[in-house]
């Protein structure tokens, strides 16, 4: 990927003001282009992510033999058909991509042909075994180093058995995985989610034309089910905003004093917005407006403004819809009046860095106390000055982004070590904050 790209972040003089639009939603963005290659037809993207994880999934695609191109208008992708994929002629490079990798794998294990799969070293790094141990339930194979770590090599099957798996994590990319395998396997695949976790799939096959049944289980959580092999047609789709990227200007805007901003076109798929309701919680001065559905998605406009936030106390089991969003609340609990809980946070440790320990890391290293207790993370709240330190962010595009939030209300000047890894899911973070007067000096 880029060099190294260090960065020194001041605080931002004035307040945030201003109207904006962040980039597609990466999680709508690498499933918009899987499932258009697996249908029959021509499907047309409107607002995709144009970010290096995203890219790496139109690569795979490509290799894998849909045409895929790109205008000023969008994307275009002419499928292939479900079980029609051709093998690739080199290893597919996954990049920064948990998302790119473990839904893959998915479509591979039910394609009979091979193919090896990698990834940086920060996604060499991170745990496969949750996709491969289910997946090879398929008939499929896979051979992976250093006990489920890519590169791995996949001998997909085109008679694949259908799962019936139960999640023991609470992944959108484990169930995706499942899910996207019984689309070319002879029967019914069931997936059950204790917790439920991000829908786009479910959302998205609906949108294609296959018909997804989804039940809730008893004691909370979904079964999720479908019936293979199926045939998905071409459908355009339009790509909302990312929550998960309007996170990082929405924390710096309620931080900065004075700040005013409209986010607009941002996703509101309820099981993506837990930050929110936290931050809510927190005594934001945040409102939605104009709620709406753009391409089948409920999308809206988020005003907000410089708040005096209050800790917060989060469930576990919000966890999944604000999971991407722990490093920068953890940064809005640093400021906040009087303590924090986060609570059940054991996936972050295996997302592009060790998040947990990264983010306890970046606020430590510029003066908040914090503590962690099992899987908790507890937050001090704001008592002295904040900043400068040094942020070492591991590959991680959150934690750089967070850093610049912190920087940007700090009293003294953040360091980041590298914030190259933000193109992976928000290319122009530093200009759109800049556009709202945020003031880096790149
Ligand atoms: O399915 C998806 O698009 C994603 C699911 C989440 O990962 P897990 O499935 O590992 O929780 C999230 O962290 C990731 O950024 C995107
Ligand atoms: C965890 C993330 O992505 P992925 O798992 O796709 O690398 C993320 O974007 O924060």
């Amino acid at each position: 990927m880029q060099s190294t790209r260090p960065l020194t972040v001041s605080a931002s003089l004035q307040g945030l003001s201003g109207h904006t639009r962040v980039p597609g939603d990466k999680s709508i963005s690498h499933r918009s282009l899987m499932l258009a290659a697996l249908a029959e037809g021509t499907t047309q993207v409107r607002g995709l992510l144009e970010g290096e994880d995203v890219l790496r999934t139109a690569d795979a695609m490509r290799a894998l033999g849909a045409r895929i191109t790109s205008d000023e208008k969008g994307w275009t992708i002419e499928g292939k058909g479900v079980g029609q994929l051709s093998e690739p002629a080199d290893v597919l490079d996954m990049g920064n991509s948990g998302t790119a990798a473990r839904l893959l794998s998915g479509i591979l294990a039910s394609h009979p042909f091979t193919s090896i799969m990698t990834g940086d070293a920060s996604l060499r790094s991170r745990p496969m075994r949750r996709v491969t141990d289910p997946l090879s339930g398929t008939g499929a194979q896979f051979l992976t180093r250093d006990g489920g770590r890519l590169p791995m090599a996949i001998k997909g099957t085109g008679t694949a058995t259908p799962l019936s798996y139960r999640l023991p994590v609470a992944s959108a990319q484990v169930k995706s995985a499942i899910l996207l395998a019984g689309l070319n396997a002879q029967g019914r695949t069931v997936v059950e989610e204790p917790v439920a976790t991000r829908d786009h799939t479910e959302n998205m096959l609906r949108h294609f034309g296959v018909t997804v049944d989804v039940s809730p289980l008893e004691g909370g959580g979904r079964r999720i089910e479908l019936t293979g092999p199926t045939r998905l047609s071409a459908r355009d789709v339009i790509v909302p905003g990312d929550p998960s990227s309007a996170a990082f200007p929405l924390v710096a805007a309620l931080l900065i004093p004075g700040s005013d901003i409209v986010i607009e076109g941002v996703g509101l798929n309820p099981l993506r917005t837990g930050l929110f309701t936290t931050l809510l919680e927190m005594g934001a001065d945040l409102t939605i407006e104009n709620e709406r559905i753009e391409g089948g998605e409920k999308v809206g406009d988020l005003h907000a403004r410089g708040s005096h936030l209050k800790g917060v106390d989060v469930p576990a089991d919000r966890a999944p819809s604000m999971i991407d969003e722990y490093p920068v609340l953890a940064v809005a609990c640093a400021y906040a009046e009087g303590p924090s809980r986060l609570r059940g946070l054991e996936e972050l440790r295996v997302k592009e860095s060790d998040r947990l320990a990264a983010t306890v890391a970046l606020l430590e290293a510029n003066g908040a106390r914090v503590d962690v207790e099992g899987d908790d993370v507890i937050v001090a709240g704001r008592s002295g000055t904040l900043g400068g330190g040094i942020v070492r962010t591991h590959m991680d595009h959150r934690l750089a982004m967070s850093a610049v939030v912190l920087g940007l209300a700090a009293d003294r000047a953040v360091q980041i070590d590298d914030t190259a890894f933000i193109e992976t899911s928000f290319p122009g973070f530093v200009d759109l904050m800049n556009a709202l007067g945020a003031g880096i000096e790149a």
